[in-house]
């Protein structure tokens, strides 16, 4: 077990590093017969690029994909994907400083602590490029999903204390902090940049509404679907934790409020979330995660090196002020990875099914 791959039957593994030559995934347990373009992951790799806005990392990365394996006049074969990027501007002696230090907040200790060995340059594997592969992957996964009026939507909900009260879905495709409130979206936008200035950064708050999945998705105890999800998001740098539905607030309900009450033409609330049982209702299944502030800031802290004497640190190099709008494309990728791969696995669990 390295912890490089994820899936049961639709299943990745990604590589690279963030100022390695390339970084990319390897998708295999794709049906065959599926037509797909470079086009089909480039515009899933663009909504996730950096470079983009000054609430964004400035690294200038064009993010091209390049298929290598796995389709043939244009259509999957049945056999891996292999899908890269090369990365182009790493820029890597502005970590020079950093090559003996621990960035606090960053993953620099517990790697130097497992592994013994450290690739210093930005992030290594910890840094977000890595989730390049994931994204590429979970496009073809999109793909597979439209074929069933599948729909996943995330969008961030808050920037700091800012919240966001409307959901207009074609807003958050044309603005670049993924906000679904067009009201709220020059408040978040200018609550990041404020951070910025002071070189400091700043956390949210991102939702997931997954539309169209049918009753019966997820396994009952251990495999639910709701616990798959959250091992997908969990999974994502900078993620601190999930919530279904209600989320934590059910703590202040009863259960007479909470309970989502059923009528012949169906559910007349949604405070469970999409799930009951680990296994799908049928209604949208709705889950928010809070991103931690990033941890590379310009402002002075203390930490160690790795021969253990205290230093002084400020991280340098490019950096997101805000990981919440950078993050939604990739948390759609990983609930597309868990929906698809949930629906492979929920094959002849009926005897009728078996035919
Ligand atoms: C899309 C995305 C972009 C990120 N960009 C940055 C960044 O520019 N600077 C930073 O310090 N952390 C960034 N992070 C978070 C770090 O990768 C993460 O905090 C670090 O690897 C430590 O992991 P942990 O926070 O999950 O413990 C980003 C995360 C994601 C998902
Ligand atoms: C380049 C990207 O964002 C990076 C995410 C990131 C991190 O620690 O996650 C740190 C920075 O990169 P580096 O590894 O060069 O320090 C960001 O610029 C990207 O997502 O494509």
């Amino acid at each position: 077990m390295s912890g490089n791959s994820f899936g049961k039957i639709f299943r990745i593994t990604t590589f690279g590093e963030s100022h390695g030559p390339a970084v990319g995934v390897v998708l295999d347990g794709c049906p065959a017969g599926l037509e797909l373009h470079e086009d089909d992951i480039q515009k899933e790799l663009d909504r996730r690029r950096p470079g983009q806005s000054e609430i964004t990392t400035p690294r200038d990365e064009a993010d091209k994909v390049e298929i290598l394996s796995g389709v043939f006049e244009g259509k999957t074969t049945g056999t891996p994907v292999c899908m890269v990027v090369y990365n182009k501007n790493q820029q890597s002696k502005d970590y020079g400083d950093v090559k003996n230090l621990f960035r606090p907040g960053h993953a620099d200790y517990t790697y130097f602590m497992k592994y013994g060995i450290r690739d210093y340059r930005g992030g290594g594997r910890s840094s977000s490029r890595e989730t390049i592969g994931r994204v590429a992957a979970g496009a073809v996964a999109k793909k597979l999903l439209s074929l069933k009026d599948i729909k996943i939507t995330g969008y961030v909900k808050q920037i700091g204390t800012v919240k966001g009260e409307k959901f207009d879905e074609d807003f958050i495709e044309r603005n670049p902090v993924r906000c679904a409130d067009s009201e709220k979206y020059q408040e978040m936008k200018n609550y990041i940049l404020k951070a910025k200035d002071r070189g400091d950064s700043v956390g949210g708050i991102v939702e997931v509404i997954i539309r169209g999945v049918e009753p019966g998705l997820g396994e009952p105890v251990f495999d639910r679907l709701n616990a798959d999800l959250a091992k997908a998001i969990l999974s994502l740098p900078a993620v601190k934790g999930i919530e279904f539905g209600r989320g934590f607030d059910v703590v202040y309900a009863c259960g007479s409020e909470n309970n989502d009450e059923i009528s012949p033409h169906g559910f007349l609330s949604n405070n469970a979330g999409g799930t009951l049982g680990g296994i799908s209702t049928g209604q949208d299944i709705v889950f928010r995660f809070p991103v931690k502030p990033a941890s590379s800031i310009l402002i002075p802290k203390q930490t160690i090196d790795k021969f253990g004497n205290s230093r002084e640190v400020v991280t340098k190099g490019r950096h997101d002020p805000c990981v919440a709008p950078r993050v939604v494309p990739v948390a759609e990728a990983m609930a597309s990875l868990v929906i698809v791969d949930s629906l492979m696995i929920n094959k002849n669990k009926k005897i009728s099914d078996f035919s």
